[in-house]
């Protein structure tokens, strides 16, 4: 994808070839259906184009201005005869072979892919195969019954029919042998060595000391906006808070993205970029070195991962010159006998995995540690971004979730982790607009053995595998009225929190099975306690005449940001009495 400023200094992806369509203003409900998703349309809110202020304002002196959000380069496409081709040699087994065009490829491997197969799944059903070449397709599942078989039987000791395919292969220049990405025995051992860090009281400090005082951040910076009324980008916003946040959380650094510009920061944006850019490259040039080193965009992120390894061993061999004999002694007695470890003046994921004296390469170190940056950043920037959109376009669940946080915080300006748990309505809106808005929208694998899913459907040896998170979340079949913002969706409030397990996997926005999310609690831990602090703060009103579109990679962005004007809110006086009762 390549790099084009918009007037407000925004760099805005190009790579998706789609003119924009309109809805009316009052058609706001995303359907792909709707608009019959053909080549040349985007999904829109609003009929107008951007918003084009001088005084548009970004938080932070990154703030979407001088990041190169679009990465390196663009992705390279697929001439539409290997399509035709794939087409006629996949028809073989007993899957239905979706009705792809080559234009409809071509915009599926240009990043509007999860919209794209949606479309495909009215037409061809909830198991189908999409050629992608001449001897290559994916099998595309939209049904939450082989969703959970395929998913519970990745990395399974038990049963190990699936490992991470592509998704490991593209991403192995950026996680090296990283947990998110390794498969087998690395993958077990390292999992089981990392997950014990994000223990309770682990979570309980992140709270305290990193997600609250990080949103309170993010509301001083919003004050000169909210008295300008300058309108600000939420979405460069909350990508700089959750840089920050898991910055702090697994290394005790501070990028202080929402404050300064850095190399590092851009590096992060490359990488994360290039991954995408070389998920939907039909030629894998990238995996021969002679033809990377020439390609401008492999230097660009080459040079990208170079950075940020340099900054994590750096990282690494500060923290490891703090720990010493005494510390490492009390983290394994605590570990051995099952408790949990934390460094009360430095509690982050790093000084876990050294004081517990992993016995592990720095090598290894580094790229788990990468793992979790790169997992845990963008994605719940993302679900931030789109639960603040849709609470703005429904101001009754807006009222009901700032009326909690008025209730439970009272005269506090940040929630502790009791409160997390009383804020049950904000935690719900989070998840719904997960359900809504799945980050990625698409999960992958690829199968190592034959195997049969549920409904009988043949899976060859060999097999790449997409199970689309969106469609199943999108799905008719699955949940009622499935384009409606409804937290209430989920039953009462002091039920559970919905999940794989208590959904039979029709609400997987976390994955499921062996390689769920290790962070999932993390993410919504973070996610409730930035709204909670900032709904609170403030009231938030979307720019008018703005278009909002998605975009894929790893998660679904917007296309030109999210324009929002702030102003300055004062909690509910009921609340406030409460608090001095
Ligand atoms: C709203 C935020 C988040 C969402 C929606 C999300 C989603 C996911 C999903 C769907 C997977 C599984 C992918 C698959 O099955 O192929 C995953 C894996 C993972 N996530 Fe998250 N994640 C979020 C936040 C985080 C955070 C905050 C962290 C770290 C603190 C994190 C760390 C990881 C790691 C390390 C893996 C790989 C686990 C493994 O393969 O064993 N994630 N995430």
């Amino acid at each position: 994808m390549q790099a084009l400023q918009n007037k407000h200094g925004l760099a805005r992806p190009t790579g998706c070839r789609h003119t924009q369509a309109t809805l009316p203003a009052a058609s706001r409900v995303l359907h792909p259906s709707r608009l019959g998703l053909k080549r040349g349309s985007h999904i829109v809110y609003s009929a107008s184009p951007p918003p084009e202020t001088s005084e548009q304002q970004n938080v932070g002196p990154s703030g979407g201005k001088s990041i190169d959000a679009a990465g390196a380069g663009k992705s390279s496409i697929s001439p539409a005869w290997l399509t035709q081709l794939n087409m006629l040699w996949s028809g073989k087994g007993n899957i239905p072979v979706a009705d792809a065009k080559p234009d409809d490829i071509q915009d599926l491997l240009g990043g509007a892919l999860f919209q794209a197969l949606y479309k495909w799944m009215t037409e061809t059903g909830p198991v189908y195969l999409l050629p992608t070449g001449p001897v290559s397709s994916f099998l595309v599942i939209s049904d939450p019954a082989a969703a959970k078989h395929v998913l519970r039987a990745s990395d399974n000791p038990q049963r190990n029919v699936y490992v991470k395919g592509l998704v490991a292969e593209v991403a192995e220049f950026l996680f090296g042998d990283g947990f998110a990405i390794a498969g087998g025995d690395l993958w077990k051992a390292r999992r089981k060595a990392v997950a014990p860090s994000l223990h309770k009281a682990y979570l309980a400090t992140m709270i305290d000391r990193v997600f609250g005082p990080s949103a309170l951040f993010l509301v001083d910076k919003l004050k000169t906006p909210s008295k300008t009324g300058a309108p600000v980008n939420m979405e460069a916003a909350f990508s700089q808070l959750t840089l920050d946040v898991i910055g702090k959380a697994v290394f005790n650094y501070n990028f202080d993205a929402l404050t300064t510009d850095s190399p590092i920061i851009q590096a992060v944006y490359t990488a994360l970029k290039e991954t995408e850019s070389r998920a939907t490259d039909l030629f894998p040039y990238w995996k021969i070195p002679f033809i990377a080193a020439l390609v401008p965009r492999q230097r660009k992120a080459q040079e990208a991962v170079a950075l940020i390894r340099q900054t994590t061993n750096d990282l690494i061999r500060k923290c490891k010159e703090m720990v010493d004999e005494e510390e490492m002694a009390a983290a394994s007695a605590a570990t051995a006998e099952g408790g949990e470890y934390m460094n009360t003046s430095d509690p982050s994921i790093l000084r876990f995995l050294i004081a517990a004296r992993e016995e592990v390469s720095s090598t290894q170190l580094r790229d788990d540690l990468l793992s979790m940056l790169v997992a845990g950043h963008e994605t719940t920037g993302s679900a931030l971004t789109w639960t603040l959109h849709l609470l703005v376009q429904n101001p009754d669940k807006m009222a009901k979730a700032q009326a909690e946080i008025d209730a439970v915080l009272q005269d506090r300006p940040q929630p502790n982790f009791d409160d997390f748990r009383e804020l049950r309505y904000v935690t719900r809106c989070v998840c719904e607009s997960m359900r809504l808005y799945p980050h990625p929208p698409v999960l992958l694998r690829r199968a190592t053995m034959p195997d049969v899913l549920p409904g009988g459907y043949e899976v060859p040896a060999g097999q790449d595998v997409m199970i689309s998170v969106y469609n199943i979340h999108h799905s008719k079949a699955v949940w009622d009225d499935p384009e409606a913002f409804e937290p209430e969706r989920f039953g009462p409030l002091d039920g559970p929190t919905p999940n794989e397990q208590n959904t039979d996997f029709r609400y997987i926005p976390f994955s499921g099975g062996p390689r769920k999310c290790v962070g999932d609690q993390f993410a919504m831990m973070e996610a409730v306690v930035a709204l909670s602090v900032l709904l609170k703060n403030f009231n938030f009103e979307l720019v008018p005449n703005q278009t909002i579109g998605m975009t894929t990679g790893a998660t679904i962005h917007t296309t030109n940001g999210l324009y929002m004007t702030v102003k300055e809110r004062t909690p509910a006086a009921a609340a406030l009495a409460g608090a001095t009762a």
